[in-house]
């Protein structure tokens, strides 16, 4: 794996000056509240081209250049503040989290005494000024050196008090953002005035900060990390304010009263080790998706005063600290196209079809739309440039067009005006559109599904025959086509007796297809035919496949630990069909299988079994169970969790999430946890990813 973040190259002169022009105008919109057209990756691959540029050519360096300012020089302020406010440097990876420590440790001529490691809010610096401990002026970070006063936002801010536990006169430095909820809130407002919405908390909380009059107020939430006794103040506590460690100050603050992340699942800890420290970004990093607030990286400084004031500071940031950055969650990416599905319960939903993106460690294709007045409030077009979201498992969604970046050729989104999945009409009443059908539409194309010719095979039953039956009230469901009578289907239009009675005769036939057949035409979602074969196969009955859980059903070829649950779900759902099937004589066994629990001892007999054992012998990881955990590294480090569950898969062996004693091998990545000592007392072996990669070589 190479940890060096890409740069965008500069060919010449002319491409250093467009690209600085593009970095400050981007850089201008991004602390605003306006769409920058550059997402972060790609502005940090610019300004390290920019950098690289400028180090080949120290003659041609332009003064608007963004290198070495904060906030890329695109910020200016009217109030000077006592000490500068800085910008942070980033690290990438472990090895670069190793060499920015040992770097800085050359620096000390000694080993850095206590490392303290905390969450990198995603939201924008601001210094609090407290006078005798009263909150008295809000001023934002600016240029670094002056920033502009935003004091009217006091009184809107949570966790930024108006007055701290002690009259105490200091300066409070930390973030403030949006929280999910007030992110959602203030969307809703804006909403509600204007009609449009935010494009993503950061910018949200800066245009709150700013915005003086607004008819509406949003909340906004503040997280402390750092005080300042005013320059020049000799007391006790001045003193002693300056000399206490990070976490110390920490606390102290957070005895004023004031909110620190001392209290959410990311708290700030002190880390003795380099090892520790990398343990607890891990740990940072995986409850990143479940906090209620967003970070971007973690933030790693000196914990010991006497070691960030031997380190010092550059003109952009400190020395003493450095921030781990995570993956984007955000890109900008191009709109392909949008598609439009009936749900199962007559939602029509539009769905995102993207240029793919890498997003927080996996690739993007589709994202969510929301619905008809969401595509329309946003103005987004076919061709645009989009800002698409995706942190942990959330579903991903476009949240905005970037305006500026369109080219003319951005065509309208075609709306549908009838249901894409029956042609009915749309009931447009409600913000989320439906069917007319509402739940039965989706049973035609569910009923075709289940007659045709790869399932129950019903000769002479086509479509608009089940549309007339579903109409006449006869059906609601394919299971419920074994109901039917002689008179019933004799009243329908154009229902001879001969039709009918060949009908009733395929229908009666229909009860004796095998389970493989009768469970694909449950339309189980995630099970096409060949699954439904394999499934019906393995567990040989109905009885047996209903009884499995997830475990059992991850038993089956090819059923990875994310569909199982799935299947089971869906299995819970379509209860009553299954029910009312059983109810009407349909089949329920596969002809020459044996249900699991036989099976062990009599696979050898089964042909099929036996081919697939045979081929199986020579994967490397046949019969094994196999669990995931920690981040890989090497060849592996690019494969996310899902691609590495199909890679062990693929090798023959079978992914799973949970270690227990049936664990046949734990691969451990770096920052491994609780798996790993899991992993360790349960015996289990354990390999590093570099090794598994070795093992798996042939099937990357
Ligand atoms: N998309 C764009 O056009 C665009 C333009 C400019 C900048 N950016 C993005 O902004 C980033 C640079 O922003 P920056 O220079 O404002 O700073 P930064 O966000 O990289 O780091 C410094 C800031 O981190 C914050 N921070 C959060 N938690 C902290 C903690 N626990 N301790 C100390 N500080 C903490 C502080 O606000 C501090 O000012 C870049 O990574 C870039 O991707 C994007
Ligand atoms: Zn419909």
């Amino acid at each position: 794996m190479t940890e060096e973040p890409p740069i965008t190259l500069l060919a010449d002169e002319t491409a250093y000056a467009e690209a600085v022009q593009l970095a400050v105008d981007s850089a201008a919109a991004y602390y605003a509240d306006a769409t920058s057209t550059l997402d972060d990756d790609a502005y940090d691959r610019l300004v390290r081209g920019i950098q690289a540029y400028e180090e080949a050519h120290p003659e041609q360096v332009l003064p608007d250049s963004p290198t070495g300012k904060v906030a890329g020089g695109a910020v200016v302020g009217d109030v000077p503040h006592t000490v500068p406010m800085l910008s942070l440097d980033n690290v990438f990876g472990p090895e670069q989290l190793a060499d920015w420590a040992a770097s800085l440790e050359r620096r000390l001529g000694r080993p850095v005494t206590a490392w303290s490691v905390e969450p990198k809010l995603d939201g924008l610096a601001i210094s609090a000024r407290y006078r005798n401990g009263r909150l008295a002026q809000l001023v934002t970070r600016g240029d670094g050196a002056a920033g502009e006063d935003v004091s009217h936002a006091i009184g809107t801010i949570v966790g930024l008090p108006g007055r701290l536990a002690d009259p105490v006169t200091v300066e409070l430095r930390g973030e403030v953002m949006m929280t999910a909820a007030q992110f959602e809130d203030a969307c809703a407002k804006r909403s509600a005035h204007d009609g449009t919405t935010f494009a993503n908390p950061r910018s949200a909380a800066a245009g709150t900060l700013r915005a003086q009059d607004r008819p509406y107020v949003c909340e906004l939430t503040f997280f402390g990390y750092g005080v300042l006794p005013p320059p020049g103040d000799e007391s006790e506590q001045a003193v002693r304010l300056r000399e206490l460690p990070h976490s110390e100050i920490m606390e102290w603050v957070a005895g004023q009263g004031v909110q620190t992340t001392a209290a959410t699942p990311v708290a700030g800890i002190v880390a003795e080790t380099l090892e520790r420290v990398q343990e607890r970004v891990g740990e940072i990093a995986a409850a990143r998706a479940t906090l209620p607030f967003g970070i971007d990286g973690i933030v790693i400084k000196c914990d010991l005063a006497a070691d960030q004031a031997q380190a010092g500071f550059s003109s952009r940031a400190p020395r003493w600290a450095t921030a781990y950055k995570l993956p984007a969650t955000e890109k900008i990416t191009k709109l392909l196209g949008v598609e439009w599905n009936t749900g199962r319960t007559g939602i029509i939903a539009p769905r995102a079809v993207l240029e793919p993106v890498e997003l927080d460690g996996s690739k993007v294709t589709y994202a969510t739309l929301h619905n008809v007045a969401d595509i329309t409030r946003r103005g987004l077009m076919l061709g645009d440039s989009v800002v698409v979201y995706k942190a942990g498992d959330v579903i991903p969604r476009v949240e905005s067009p970037v305006v500026h970046l369109r080219t003319g050729d951005e065509q309208p989104i075609p709306i549908p005006a009838a249901c894409p999945s029956c042609g009915d009409a749309i009931d447009s009443s409600q913000e989320r559109w439906r069917c007319v059908r509402g739940r039965g539409c989706r049973a035609i194309a569910s009923i075709v599904y289940a007659a045709g010719r790869d399932t129950l095979d019903i000769e002479g039953l086509a479509e608009n025959r089940i549309k007339q039956m579903l109409d006449a009230g006869f059906i609601a469901d394919f299971a419920d086509l074994f109901f039917l009578t002689r008179e019933q289907l004799l009243g329908l239009e154009r229902m001879g007796e001969t039709s009918t009675d060949n009908l009733l005769a395929a229908i009666e036939q229909a009860k004796s297809r095998p389970l493989s057949r009768v469970f694909c035409a449950l339309g189980v979602r995630g099970t096409g035919r060949s699954m439904s074969r394999r499934i019906a196969r393995h567990f040989a009955t109905m009885e047996a496949i209903r009884a499995a859980d997830a475990e059992a059903i991850e038993q089956v070829e090819g059923m990875g630990p994310e569909k199982s649950p799935v299947v089971i779900d869906e299995l819970i759902e379509l209860a009553p069909l299954i029910d009312k099937l059983i109810q009407a004589g349909v089949n329920m066994t596969e002809p020459g299988a044996t249900p699991p629990t036989a099976a062990a001892a009599t696979t050898a007999g089964d042909d099929d079994a036996a081919e697939e054992s045979g081929t199986q012998v020579t994967l490397p990881l046949a019969t094994m169970s196999v669990v995931v955990t920690g981040t890989m590294t090497g060849s592996l480090a690019a494969l996310s969790r899902n691609e590495m569950n199909e890679l062990i898969e693929r090798a023959g062996g079978r992914a799973s999430s949970s270690v227990s004693a049936k664990t046949s091998l734990l691969v451990a990545g770096e920052s491994a946890g609780s798996k790993r000592a899991k992993a360790e007392a349960l015996g289990v072996p354990i390999v590093t990813s570099d090794d598994f990669a070795v093992q798996v070589a042939d099937f990357l």
